[in-house]
C-alpha cells in the first residue's frame, strides 16, 4: 500500500491487527505488518506527487523481486479531492481508470494528453473484479481517479477537468505515478481515495482531513478478506 505522507500510512495501518516492523531498503523505508491471517502487507509512505511516489514504489517492487518476493498488487491510497455532487467529503471513491489529468501539452485549441503526441499512456485500469469486489464491501463509488501535479484550486480549472474527464469522482497527486511503477513491474494496481475536500475554488478551512483519515481506516478494514480471497489472474 503506497500512501503519500506518514499520516495516511498509519490510518491504513490502523485497520490491522498483528504486528508491525520496519523494512529499510535504499531509498524507501517499509512498515511491514504481519496480520494473524492473510499475507504479510507492505506500507510505505512513498512522498506527495506522482514522481516521487512512482520512484519510491519502484524501489520497493525492485527490492521484492530480487529477494524473489515480487508484489501481487500495489494499492494507492490516501486522501483526495472529490468532484461535487458525486463524491462528497468523507465518502469513499475507488479507481476504476486512474488518468493523469495534465501530463501533456497546451495547445491554442486546448489540451493535448501524450498520448496524442505519440508516446506514452495517461491511463492505467485497475482488475474489474477487484474494484467491483471493493465497492460491495466498503460502498465506495467506482469512477476515474485523476492524478494531477497542482492541486485545483478554482472554479475554471474544476470545470476544464470535468469537461475533460466526465467519468472523474476525485483528484489526488499520486496515483498515476504509482500505476506507472506496478505497470512496469507487471504487477496491478488499485487506488483508493478518501475524500477530504471538494474540488473547487481553494477553501483549506473546508478541508476535513481527519475525517477523511477516519474513513480510510474503516475502508481497509473491510479490504482485508477480500484481499486475501482475491486471484491475481482474475481480470
Ligand atoms: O492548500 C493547502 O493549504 C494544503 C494544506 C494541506 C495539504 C494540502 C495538499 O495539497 C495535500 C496534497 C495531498 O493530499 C492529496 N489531496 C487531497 N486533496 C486533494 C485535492 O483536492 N487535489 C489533489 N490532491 C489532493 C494529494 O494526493 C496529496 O498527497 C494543501
Amino acid at each position: 500500500m503506497a500512501t503519500a505522507v506518514p499520516l495516511e500510512r498509519d490510518a491504513v495501518a490502523g485497520a490491522f491487527a498483528g504486528p508491525r516492523h520496519e523494512v529499510r531498503l535504499p531509498g524507501v523505508t517499509l512498515h511491514r505488518l504481519s496480520p494473524a491471517t492473510g499475507p504479510a502487507l507492505d506500507l510505505l509512505a512513498a512522498g506527495v506527487g506522482p514522481a516521487l511516489a512512482a520512484s519510491s514504489v519502484a524501489a520497493a517492487l525492485t527490492a521484492g523481486a530480487l529477494e524473489g518476493a515480487p508484489y501481487d498488487l500495489v494499492v494507492s491510497a490516501g486522501i483526495g479531492g472529490g468532484f461535487q455532487p458525486d463524491a462528497p467529503v468523507g465518502s469513499l471513491v475507488v479507481a476504476d481508470e486512474i488518468t493523469a489529468a495534465d501530463l501533456g501539452a497546451e495547445t491554442p485549441d486546448g489540451f493535448l494528453p501524450v498520448t496524442e503526441l505519440g508516446f506514452g499512456t495517461v491511463t492505467h485500469r485497475p482488475p474489474g473484479a477487484l474494484v467491483r469486489a471493493l465497492v460491495a464491501v466498503t460502498g465506495a463509488r467506482a469512477g476515474a481517479v485523476l492524478t494531477v501535479s497542482t492541486v485545483t484550486g478554482t472554479a475554471g480549472r474544476t470545470a476544464a477537468l470535468r469537461a475533460r474527464h466526465p467519468r472523474a469522482l476525485a483528484e489526488a497527486m499520486e496515483g498515476f505515478g504509482v500505476a506507472e511503477a506496478a505497470a512496469a513491474h507487471g504487477v496491478p494496481v488499485l487506488e483508493l481515495r478518501a475524500v477530504s475536500n471538494a474540488v473547487g475554488p481553494r477553501d483549506r478551512a473546508a478541508w476535513r482531513i481527519g475525517e477523511a483519515l477516519a474513513a480510510l481506516t474503516e475502508g481497509f478494514g473491510k479490504l482485508a478478506p477480500v484481499l486475501e480471497s482475491w486471484n491475481p489472474h482474475e481480470p
